[in-house]
C-alpha cells in the first residue's frame, strides 16, 4: 500500500499545497482551450476525454472529493476506520502525528490498549535511521493501529482522513526534533515545525466536528531563563536556538488558533524525554552506541567546567502526561471558520523534577553495560545548547495528576535492556 501511496501522492518536502478549487480553476482552464481551437477533432477528441474521466469518477465516486485517489479507495479507508474505531465507553478517536516517532509511537499504543481509536501519520524522513520506525511502524500494525505515511504539509491527506474518520483528538508529535542539527538545516525546522503546524491546524479548524489538540512543545522554550525550577510563567522570549524559537512560535502560532476559531489547544514541554525505542540522535542513545563500540564519547561542558545537566524524563512519564491531556482537553468550540465561545488554551511543563548532569548520565550507563567509556570533554560550543533544565510540574500536577514516577538510574536500565535486544551487544545493525 504505501509505495502505490507514494507514486499517486507523493510527499516532498516544498510541495506546493494544492488547494480543493485549483482542481477546478485548472479544469475550467483546459476546457476553454479546448473551445478557443476551432477544430472539430479537438472538440470531439475533449468530448470523449471528458466522458472517459467522468465515468471513471463515478465509478470510483464515494461521495468524497478525493476518493478517486487510490491511496485512498474503499480498502484504504475501510483500514483506516477500523484503526479508528474506539472500543471503550466515552472513549476517543485520535491522529497520533508522528506516530513512528520516538513518542508517537508510544503514545499511540498507550491508546490503543486503553481502547481508544488511533490512525498514525509520519513522513518516515531520514533525519534518523528510518529503519527503526519502520520497526515502530511493524510494533503498531501488530496491534491493530494503520500508520499512513504523509507529511503534515499535506493537506489534501489530513482533509482525506477527516473526511473519513471524525477525529474527537489530535495528538501532535510530528517534528523536526534535536537542538543542535537546526543549524546544519534549519529549514527543515520551518518546514515541519511552523508550516507542517500551520497546515495541520487549517485541516484542524476547518473540521466539523473540529478536534482538541494537544502537542508538543519543548523544554527548550525556557532558553537562556536561569530562574529555577522552570515554571509555565518564566519568560521564553530568549531561545538559544532556532528548534527553540520554532516551538516557541508554534505555541504562539497555536494561541491564535485557538483565539480566533475556538480550538482547544494543549501545549506540552518535554523534558529531554528518554528510553526504549527512543531517539539515535540523542546523547544517551549514541552514548550506549559508541561505549558498546569502543567509540569515545564527546561530553560537553559549560562556562567555568560546570557540568551540563538535564532534567531526563522517561517515556512511560511522558505517555501519562499526554494521556492526562488529552482527557481534560475539553472540546473545541468553533465551526464553519467562527468560535461559538471559548475553548482551553494550556501550556504544561512535563519532566522528571531532578535534574542529572551529564557526567552522572554517562556513569549510569556505564554501570547498566558494564563498560567504561572513552570520554572527551569540550567545551560547550555556541550551537543552541543551554546549560541546565529543571521543570516545575505542579502545574500539571494539579491539573490531571502527573507524577513522574522513573527515575534516570532505573529508566536508563529499560533503555539499555531495550537496545540490547534490539541492537545485540556489538550493535551490528547499526549504522
Ligand atoms: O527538552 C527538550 O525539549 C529537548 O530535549 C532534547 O534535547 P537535549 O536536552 O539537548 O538532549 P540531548 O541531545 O540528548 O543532550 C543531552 C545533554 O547531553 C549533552 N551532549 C549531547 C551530545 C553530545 O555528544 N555530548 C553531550 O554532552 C547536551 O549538551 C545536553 O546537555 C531533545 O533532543 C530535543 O528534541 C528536545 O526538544
Amino acid at each position: 500500500m504505501a509505495s502505490l501511496e507514494d507514486e499517486e501522492f507523493p510527499s516532498t518536502p516544498g510541495k506546493v499545497k494544492i488547494e480543493r478549487s485549483h482542481h477546478h480553476h485548472g479544469f475550467v482552464r483546459q476546457f476553454s482551450l479546448v473551445f478557443s481551437s476551432n477544430t472539430g477533432t479537438m472538440l470531439i477528441w475533449a468530448l470523449f476525454l471528458f466522458a472517459l474521466t467522468a465515468s471513471f469518477l463515478s465509478f470510483h465516486q464515494t461521495g468524497r472529493t478525493y476518493s478517486y485517489f487510490s491511496w485512498a479507495d474503499r480498502r484504504w479507508e475501510n483500514e483506516v476506520r477500523m484503526s479508528a474505531q474506539i472500543q471503550r465507553p466515552r472513549g476517543m478517536s485520535v491522529l497520533v502525528t508522528g506516530a513512528a516517532g520516538f513518542v508517537g509511537s508510544h503514545v499511540a499504543l498507550a491508546l490503543k490498549k486503553r481502547g481508544d481509536g488511533v490512525v498514525g501519520i509520519d513522513n518516515f524522513n531520514d533525519y534518523y535511521d528510518p529503519s527503526l520506525k519502520r520497526a515502530r511502524q511493524a510494533m503498531l500494525k501488530r496491534r491493530g493501529i494503520t500508520l499512513v505515511e504523509g507529511d503534515i504539509n499535506d493537506a489534501k491527506k489530513l482533509s482525506k482522513l477527516f473526511d473519513v474518520v471524525a477525529f474527537t483528538h489530535v495528538m501532535h508529535l510530528a517534528a523536526q526534533a534535536g537542538v543542535r542539527y537546526a543549524m546544519e538545516n534549519p529549514h527543515s525546522y520551518v518546514h515541519s515545525n511552523i508550516a507542517g503546524l500551520v497546515t495541520l491546524l487549517e485541516v484542524c479548524k476547518a473540521a466539523d466536528p473540529q478536534p482538541s489538540i494537544v502537542w508538543a512543545s519543548s523544554s527548550s522554550v525556557y532558553g537562556l531563563n536561569d530562574k529555577v525550577p522552570f515554571s509555565e510563567l518564566d519568560r521564553t522570549d530568549q531561545p538559544a536556538s532556532l528548534y527553540a524559537a520554532t516551538k516557541k512560535a508554534g505555541e504562539e502560532i497555536t494561541h491564535t488558533y485557538n483565539h480566533i476559531y475556538g480550538l482547544s489547544i494543549t501545549g506540552l514541554r518535554f523534558f529531554t524525554v528518554y528510553g526504549p525505542w527512543g531517539r539515535p540522535d540523542m546523547a544517551y542513545f549514541s552514548f550506549t552506541r559508541n561505549i558498546l563500540q569502543g567509540k569515545p564519547i564527546t561530553v560537553y561542558r559549560g562556562k567555568d567546567r560546570l557540568d551540563l545537566a538535564r532534567d531526563f524524563t522517561y517515556i512511560d512519564d511522558i505517555v501519562k502526561g499526554c494521556l492526562g491531556s488529552l482527557d481534560t482537553s475539553g472540546k473545541s468550540t468553533g465551526s464553519g471558520g467562527r468560535k461559538r465561545g471559548p475553548a482551553l488554551y494550556r501550556i504544561f511543563n512535563l519532566g522528571n523534577t531532578s535534574p542529572v548532569t551529564v557526567p552522572s548520565l554517562v556513569g549510569i550507563l556505564e554501570k547498566h553495560l558494564k563498560m567504561k567509556a572513552k570520554k572527551r570533554f569540550v567545551d560547550m560550543p555556541g550551537n543552541g545548547d543551554v546549560p541546565f533544565t529543571h521543570a516545575n510540574i505542579s502545574s500539571a500536577q494539579s491539573e490531571f495528576g502527573y507524577r513522574p514516577a522513573t527515575d534516570l538510574e532505573t529508566g536508563l536500565k529499560k533503555f539499555v535492556r531495550w537496545y540490547l535486544s534490539y541492537y545485540g551487544y556489538h550493535g551490528k545493525y547499526v549504522k
